[in-house]
């Protein structure tokens, strides 16, 4: 293959991952043209409907996989927090790149923490997941929706609208906005969600060429941790609906998984935690699902 193109996003941070992806490939095979096909999907121009109601998160997907089986298109790249966890249709992910900072940021002009926000302080974020967690911490917040890409959401924080966001750490940091950061969220106290920090690559299912393309690009100890926690959230029915968090780490040849399934509307959570041989990703994944739902996760769950 002496060409491929990289169907991509038009958003900021989409755009940066495929041409990190694109400088990864070509540092991998020097003298492979690298091309970016960018395109808007229906879950960008759709900002006014809770994500959830309008078909999840396969809306960010949809066009440009569409792409991929018309031949417009050779891969996507992706935010793989933002893939379904059960690729539907002839796709398959051909690589998982190394994970950036996994964890939640707390973003804000006056205040250093969250633990620092004054009582009933105004808290944007339209993630389930992130408003189970912050109600578990902070019952007295007022949380209030939040959608668009990263320049959008910090904007309407330095607008006055909230006094304070919260977003992920790796969309800020591949921005240039870190410095943005007053606070990382990590676990155990804020577990993020499956594969946040992780870009990954989907392309046609036994697409050979393209999948030897994007082989070295693959990092097994992400993918294996994201084998789990993807495991895991498919279990428990994991859509944007339901807030489930899952992180998993890797020491040696054993994998640690942390699950958490909560209540966005109470605060309710419940935690589940164990380890398993690297070997069974999956496995491990159904035995925190198990878990989650032997401690009373089933009841909130749909
Ligand atoms: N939901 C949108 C989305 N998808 C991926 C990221 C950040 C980058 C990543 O997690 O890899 C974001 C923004 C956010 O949650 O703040």
């Amino acid at each position: 293959m002496e060409k491929i193109r990289l169907a991509t996003r038009e958003s900021a941070l989409a755009l940066w991952q495929t041409e990190h992806v694109a400088a990864r490939l070509r540092e991998a095979h020097p003298g492979l043209e690298v091309e970016l096909v960018p395109m808007t999907t229906r879950g960008d121009q759709v900002l006014d409907q809770p994500l959830a109601e309008i078909g999840g998160k396969g809306l960010f997907l949809k066009e440009l996989e569409v792409a991929m089986l018309e031949g417009r298109a050779d891969a996507a790249v992706h935010s793989l927090k933002d893939v379904p966890m059960e690729l539907e249709g002839p796709f398959e992910l051909a690589a998982v790149l190394e994970r950036a900072d996994p964890f939640d940021a707390f973003v804000s002009n006056q205040f250093a923490s969250l633990e620092e926000l004054p009582f009933g302080a105004r808290v944007g974020t339209s993630s389930l997941r992130r408003q189970a967690l912050l109600r578990a911490h902070r019952p007295d917040l007022k949380l209030l929706d939040l959608r668009g890409n990263v320049n959008t959401r910090l904007a309407k924080l330095d607008a006055g609208d909230y006094d304070a966001i919260v977003l992920a750490c790796a969309g800020l940091e591949r921005l240039g906005l870190g410095a943005r950061i007053r606070e990382r969220l990590q676990a155990p106290r804020f577990i993020p969600a499956a594969a946040q920090g992780a870009v990954a690559v989907e392309c046609r299912q036994g697409d050979a060429a393209t999948l030897a393309l994007f082989a070295p690009l693959d990092h097994e100890s992400t993918r294996l941790c994201t084998r789990a926690e993807r495991a895991m959230t498919r279990l428990l029915g994991g859509s944007c609906r339901v807030p489930i968090a899952a992180y998993a780490t890797l020491k040696g040849d054993r994998l640690s998984l942390e699950g958490l399934v909560g209540d966005a509307k109470t605060g309710q959570t419940v935690r589940g935690y164990a380890s398993g041989p690297v070997a069974e990703p999956e496995k491990l994944g159904e035995q925190v699902a198990d878990m989650l739902v032997a401690r009373g996760a089933d009841a909130l769950l749909p």
